[in-house]
């Protein structure tokens, strides 16, 4: 199956700016890229980057990834990928936790759906497998409910898929402390590699970063 993965390739990630400069947060933003192609790959299926911008995907395993550039906003890039008669997958490019298992239970609930939506925390969308030619996404603010919305006004019957690694989508400078402490991938090891720790305390594990 076709999934496609959008990529903001040009100022990413831009909600981890008191955390992250520009250039770290583009470096971090591929590596979480990367971790979600590679477990794709490792599930048979075949991603396709929709970049707002061309982007380099190293020169190993990921090098045959095809990178499509489409400048328009992101739903209606994917929108205008959608509808025609083969179900197509959406991932979205910073799960910090992905997992091919993780993968597997979207294709899975894909399977027995018109449409499979992984809803990210905070109501957005951060996975969805499509199968009814007329179901067409809407993101960014509550997406989760607007999806939900949408394939209903479609006769769409939907499958919700309950997965931690899917649900968490990196966003804020608290979502990296889930990838310190559940990442298996290159997103993980950037942030350890760039000085950053978890912080044990009293209450809830924070975020440090020693250099
Ligand atoms: N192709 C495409 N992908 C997008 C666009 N905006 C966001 N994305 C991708 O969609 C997913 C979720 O978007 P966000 O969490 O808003 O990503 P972001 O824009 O890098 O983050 P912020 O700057 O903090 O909003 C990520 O995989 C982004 O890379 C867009 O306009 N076009
Ligand atoms: C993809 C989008 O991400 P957000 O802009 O909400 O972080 C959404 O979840 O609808």
């Amino acid at each position: 199956m076709q999934v496609l993965v959008p990529f903001e390739a040009t100022r990413p990630k831009t909600r981890l700016d008191p955390l992250l400069a520009a250039d770290e947060r583009a470096a971090f933003a591929r590596a979480m890229l990367r971790d979600v192609l590679s477990a794709l790959l490792e599930t048979g299926h075949d991603p396709v980057v929709v970049a707002t911008a061309p982007v380099d995907l190293g020169d190993d395993v990921l090098e045959g990834v095809p990178v499509t550039v489409d400048e328009r906003p992101l739903s209606t890039a994917v929108n205008s990928r959608l509808g025609g008669t083969d179900p197509v997958g959406i991932l979205v490019s910073d799960l910090g936790l992905v997992t091919p298992r993780a993968i597997g239970s979207l294709v899975a609930a894909g399977a027995e759906a018109d449409v499979a939506v992984a809803p990210g925390r905070g109501g957005g969308t951060n996975g969805l497998v499509v199968s009814h030619p007329e179901f067409r996404v809407d993101f960014h603010g509550v997406s989760i409910r607007d999806h939900l919305n949408a394939a209903e006004s479609v006769g769409a019957d939907v499958r919700l898929v309950d997965s931690m690694r899917l649900a968490t989508d990196v966003d804020e400078p608290s979502d990296l402390v889930e990838v310190l402490l559940h990442g298996e991938g290159e997103a993980a090891a950037w942030l350890r590699a760039a000085g950053f720790e978890l912080a044990v305390g009293d209450g809830r594990v924070g975020i440090d970063r020693t250099v």
